[in-house]
């Protein structure tokens, strides 16, 4: 499915519509501390079954309790419609 990349000025409307997220190396960012490795693993697997519902998927890292999430469109080349709704349904899913 053709996907297109959004302009700098679509993704600088649209970021405040995701405060807790912000532009970091050309990628849609946001950084998670949970309780403990259980909680933070948990939210992971929450957002891998939601990534797999919208056939688009986060480039993450965990250590331990903290999750880093960055999210880009690699059919696209850059940020797209999907990274925002990607990271829309990753904050509904926070406790
Ligand atoms: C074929 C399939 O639709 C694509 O490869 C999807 C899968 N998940 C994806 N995830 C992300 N983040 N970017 C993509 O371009 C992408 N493409």
């Amino acid at each position: 499915m053709a996907v297109d990349r959004l302009s700098d000025d679509d993704i600088k409307a649209r970021l405040p519509g995701l405060p807790e997220w912000s532009l970091r190396d050309g990628v849609l960012y946001r950084a998670f501390r949970f309780s403990d490795f259980s909680e933070a693993f948990g939210f992971m697997a929450r957002v891998a079954l939601e990534a797999e519902r919208l056939d688009h998927h986060p480039e993450w890292q965990n250590v331990y309790n903290q999750v880093q999430i960055s999210l880009t469109t690699h059919d696209a080349g850059g940020i797209s419609d999907r990274d925002f709704e990607l990271a829309q349904r990753i904050d509904a899913l926070l406790p």
